[in-house]
């Protein structure tokens, strides 16, 4: 009996002390996978830098790229397109003549807008003019884009534009009939890189974002769109052809004249801004009357050896529709956010199991997580961080996620959002540069407004207020000052129906 005891106890102890072995490795296990996984945040957080001094190169660099993309065709990564909005029939400059527009337009000044962008395309209608001037009446409808559209023919997307267009026009009220003879007119806001031949004619140069559809390019997307219409039998005529940043700007201009520069930060991103005729070397057409003309900068091409990029992101655009396009975009709009994040995420959960010994399926799904989800994640004020652990279950299926893991993955989201904030702000620093805007006081009346739109911008809190927090870091307080961001929400909408209107056929009818 006593051995039976003995041998019992001594095979007890050994059962404890090999739970207590294995519990030891596998706490040791786990300690060592999260300082993997933590020092894959700490390589991602340094690689991300963006430090005051960066910011201000890339500002230079900027300004560089802008000067030589202005002195000649191909002459940067920048594409500094000349926009055409300003050689108006009346001389004009185009945004005091935009200014003065609604006093010569009586109640009929009624004209569409039709806004093709990187997720959404929007069909706008607005009524100017009338006794007090200015905009009467608007209304507008939005649909998403068809992902199949974006890399099929050329024909379907332009097809699809025509036909929420013609159901859009069919619901127009009687009061916004045109009179017998005068046809409808539009402003074709349209979200990607055209070299403008006129103001209503331009050939897309390439597609960008999520777009890629070969037949279109080198087309002039004015024709296709014009064909697409006549097709559906829209009678309408495409008055003005104008990319999203430059509407913005002129529907910018519209309200405020100190508005010099536009900026989006959407699906995708870019600037424009008024520029000094003569300081457009490339340029050789006549001089518009006013001495200004407006560049589509192009931004999101924008490439420097000071971006902080990381592998994180070379794969991203190794992998993506446009390889070695658009550095810029990738690494600041809001396609790409989140893919970046789940990029970081991604090789946490194979090299250091963050999410569990298995590595989540749904995580390997490029673009599986969306920047409106990751903005949702980074903003989640919870205690526990509920809003986290849902969109890690609803949308990457991982669950029983632990508090602290939540806690890096919002970390993350700040990370990759501050970057792209910050570099957004170095961007605007650098056209303030080339402006002569970044010092204080610059400007006519002292003050320069900046124009911003994008889905981005104005639903992406944290990163909202970075970049703006950034803008006055590298401009000091006094320059800060003098430099106003204004939200012009769906200005690009309104700028290129005023547009149409300040290019209309009937326009020598009511200034006569
Ligand atoms: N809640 C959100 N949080 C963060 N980003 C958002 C949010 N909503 C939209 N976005 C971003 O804005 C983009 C849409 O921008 P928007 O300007 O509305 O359309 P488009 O890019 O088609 O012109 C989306 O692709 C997305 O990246
Ligand atoms: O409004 P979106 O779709 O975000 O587009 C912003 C920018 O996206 C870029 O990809 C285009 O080349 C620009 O022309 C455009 O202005």
């Amino acid at each position: 009996m006593g051995k039976v005891v003995v041998g019992a106890a001594v095979i007890g102890a050994a059962a404890v002390v090999a739970v207590a072995a294995l519990v030891v490795r596998q706490r040791m296990k786990n300690s060592g996978r999260w300082a993997r996984a933590m020092a894959i945040v700490k390589e991602f957080e340094e690689k991300c830098g963006t430090p005051e001094g960066k910011l201000k190169q890339i500002a230079d660099a900027m300004a560089v790229e802008m000067h030589a993309g202005l002195a000649s065709e191909g002459g940067s990564k920048l594409k500094m397109l000349i926009s055409f909005v300003d050689n108006l029939p009346t001389g004009y400059f185009l945004f005091q003549f935009i200014y003065f527009l609604s006093v010569f337009l009586d109640e009929e000044g009624v004209f569409y807008a039709l806004d093709l962008g990187g997720t959404n395309f929007r069909v706008l209608r607005v009524q100017l003019g009338g006794k007090e001037g200015g905009i009467v009446h608007q209304e507008f409808a939005e649909a998403s884009i068809p992902p199949a559209l974006m890399s099929g023919s050329s024909d379907a997307l332009f097809d699809y534009i025509a036909e929420k267009l013609a159901n859009f026009v069919d619901e127009e009220e009687q009061i916004f009939h045109q009179p017998p003879g005068k046809q409808r007119e539009l402003g074709f806001t349209f979200s990607f890189p055209v070299m403008q031949t006129s103001i209503n004619s331009g050939t897309l140069i390439r597609w960008t974002k999520g777009f890629s559809i070969d037949d279109t390019v080198g087309q002039d997307v004015v024709a296709e769109l014009t064909k697409a219409l006549q097709r559906k039998g829209v009678d309408m005529r495409v008055a003005a052809l104008v990319n999203d940043t430059i509407g913005t700007l002129a529907g910018g201009k519209y309200t405020d004249k100190d508005v010099a520069v536009a900026v989006i930060l959407g699906t995708g991103t870019n600037a424009a801004y008024v520029e000094r005729a003569q300081a457009i070397p490339k340029w050789h057409g006549p001089l518009p009357k006013s001495g200004e003309m407006v560049i589509n900068m192009e931004w999101g091409n924008f490439r420097s050896s000071h971006l902080p990029l990381t592998e994180y992101d070379i794969a991203l655009d190794v992998e993506s529709l446009n390889p070695g396009e658009q550095i810029f975009e990738k690494i600041t709009s809001g396609m790409y956010l989140g893919e970046i994040l789940r990029r970081v995420l991604l090789r946490m959960a194979e090299e250091a199991s963050f999410f569990g010994d298995e590595v989540p399926a749904k995580l390997k799904i490029p673009f599986i997580l969306r920047t409106p989800e990751m903005s949702a994640i980074h903003q989640d004020t919870s205690s526990d961080l509920r809003v986290v652990d849902n969109k890690l279950k609803n949308i990457l299926e991982i669950s029983n996620t632990s508090l602290k893991t939540r806690r890096v993955v919002v970390e993350l989201c700040n990370i990759v959002a501050t970057r792209g904030a910050r570099l957004a702000a170095a961007g605007i620093l650098g056209v303030l540069k080339k402006m002569g805007r970044d010092t204080p006081g610059e400007g006519p009346g002292g003050k320069t407004v900046v124009a911003m739109d994008g889905g981005l911008y104005e639903h992406y809190t944290e990163y909202r207020k970075c970049l703006e927090n950034t803008m006055s870091e590298l401009l000091g307080e006094e320059t800060k000052s003098s430099i106003v961001f204004e939200h012009s929400n769906d200005g690009s909408g309104i700028g290129a129906a005023l547009l149409a209107a300040s290019h209309s056929l009937y326009l020598d009818e009511k200034l006569s």
